[in-house]
């Protein structure tokens, strides 16, 4: 729990660790400027926020990915290239859902003894403490129209709130929403607990972007992405993202075949499913011109035509096979970049071929290669622009040696600035 040491000693040295800094913001520009300007190695400072959630893709073992990422050196790896890891967090999944998790009742998220956002009681409880003080402003009526009012880089803001809305609905159960998307229904499954996974995640993550920091977002199933993309909605005015995966991850309610979250963040972030991002708190839908996804070679009907009607951009293999991953993440550093004032990569461990990933729930031939992988993540990284990154679908129990868990931290070094010389 380096991650949460390192927070505690922060509070003690008095506040958040910005508070020396008059404009963390424009202290994050200078370093960008530097970064581009050098071509150097980008160090940063990271909230690692992990979801153990599988809910979203019906499969067991994804609940373990993030563990399994951090112990096949992770956090060693980013050290080394000079990343801070300023809060190491797991968003609590063990109330949702409880009847699907081993010990139901007993593993509700109140028997931690910190019953929101942490579920590891030694450090997120600290965490959470040290906002209290935080100067939260209340979430905003709307007056500077985006929902939540900014907090000039403090952690906090209007955090206090949502887990405010969660201890009062969480205490007594799992059933939070009372609309009519139920699990049973035939369609989506596990709907409102990944609803509540999302406003968990989101929180997490709005908290780390108001302070200035990467969030790195450890999966679970890609339905994580949901919080990410919620939590960086409510803090970047246009954000720009990169979604590297197998599938399009763009189905909604009416078209998706399995009735899996993972297939659907897309359709819910750009508002075109029935679950909107805007039903959690502060966020904003996201644009379809700043969306690109890369890697894509399993699309459901449904998908291919949200896509073409959208516009959305979307390299597929057969795009980076023609034009190769230099020329595609250019082209997508363009689309993601222009304009936009935070660009967040979305990875997902399929992307890659099943040869190099095997342990992923729902694999597809002809994938990335290790080096397209690698090579994608050197050229994001020398752009200094990404400010947040999902790395999602580790499924431990279908993972033989740790091997896809040890690639996810080699491309994770390869964002934060690892280079071979
Ligand atoms: N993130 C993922 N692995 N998504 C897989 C989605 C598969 C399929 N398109 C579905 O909607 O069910």
């Amino acid at each position: 729990m380096a991650g949460a040491t390192s927070e505690r000693k922060r509070q003690s040295s008095g506040g958040d660790g910005q508070g020396s800094q008059s404009d963390p913001r424009e202290a994050d520009r200078v370093a960008h400027h530097r970064r581009s300007t050098t071509g150097g190695t980008p160090a940063q400072t990271i909230n690692l926020i992990r979801v153990p959630f599988w809910l979203g893709c019906g499969r067991r073992g994804t609940e373990l990915g993030p563990d399994s990422i951090v112990e096949a050196g992770l956090i060693a790896q980013l050290e080394a290239l000079g990343v801070e890891i300023a809060v190491d967090l797991e968003v609590d999944c063990r109330g949702l859902g409880a009847e699907a998790y081993d010990g139901g009742a007993s593993l509700r998220a109140e028997d931690s003894g910190c019953p929101i956002l942490g579920a590891r009681a030694d450090g997120d409880c600290q965490v959470r403490g040290a906002e209290a003080d935080g100067g939260f402003p209340a979430r905003g009526d709307g007056a500077d129209g985006a929902g939540l009012k900014r907090n000039d880089g403090k952690i906090g803001a209007a955090e206090a709130e949502i887990q405010f809305e969660l201890e009062e609905k969480d205490g007594v159960g799992n059933t939070l929403y009372d609309d009519h998307l139920r699990d049973g229904d035939g369609k989506v499954k596990h709907l409102t607990e990944t609803k509540e996974m999302s406003r968990r995640v989101a929180a997490s993550v709005y908290r780390a972007a108001a302070a200035c920091r990467f969030s790195l977002v450890l999966g679970g199933d890609h339905s994580a992405a949901i919080g990410s993309l919620a939590g960086l909605t409510a803090h970047y005015e246009r954000l720009g993202v990169i979604w590297i995966d197998a599938h399009a991850d763009i189905n909604t309610e009416e078209t998706t075949p399995s009735g899996h979250m993972h297939g659907m963040p897309l359709a819910v972030a750009l508002g075109k499913a029935r679950f909107k991002l805007t039903e959690l708190p502060g966020a904003k839908l996201l644009r379809p011109d700043k969306l690109v996804i890369v890697g894509a070679r399993d699309l459901d009907p449904g998908e291919r035509e949200l896509i073409r009607a959208e516009g959305i951009a979307c390299f597929t293999m057969h795009d980076i096979d023609r034009l190769g991953m230099a020329a595609v993440i250019a082209k997508a550093l363009d689309i993601a970049g222009r304009d936009t004032d935070g660009m967040h990569v979305s990875f997902d461990m399929d992307s890659l071929d099943p040869s190099e990933a095997g342990g992923v729930g729902t694999p597809v031939r002809g994938g990335l290669s290790y080096r397209e992988a690698h090579l994608a993540m050197e050229l994001l990284a020398e752009s200094g622009r990404v400010t947040s990154l999902d790395l999602v679908e580790v499924n431990a129990l279908l993972d033989h040696d740790r091997r896809t868990a040890k690639l996810a931290v080699e491309l994770a070094s390869s964002l934060f600035g690892k280079r071979i010389l």
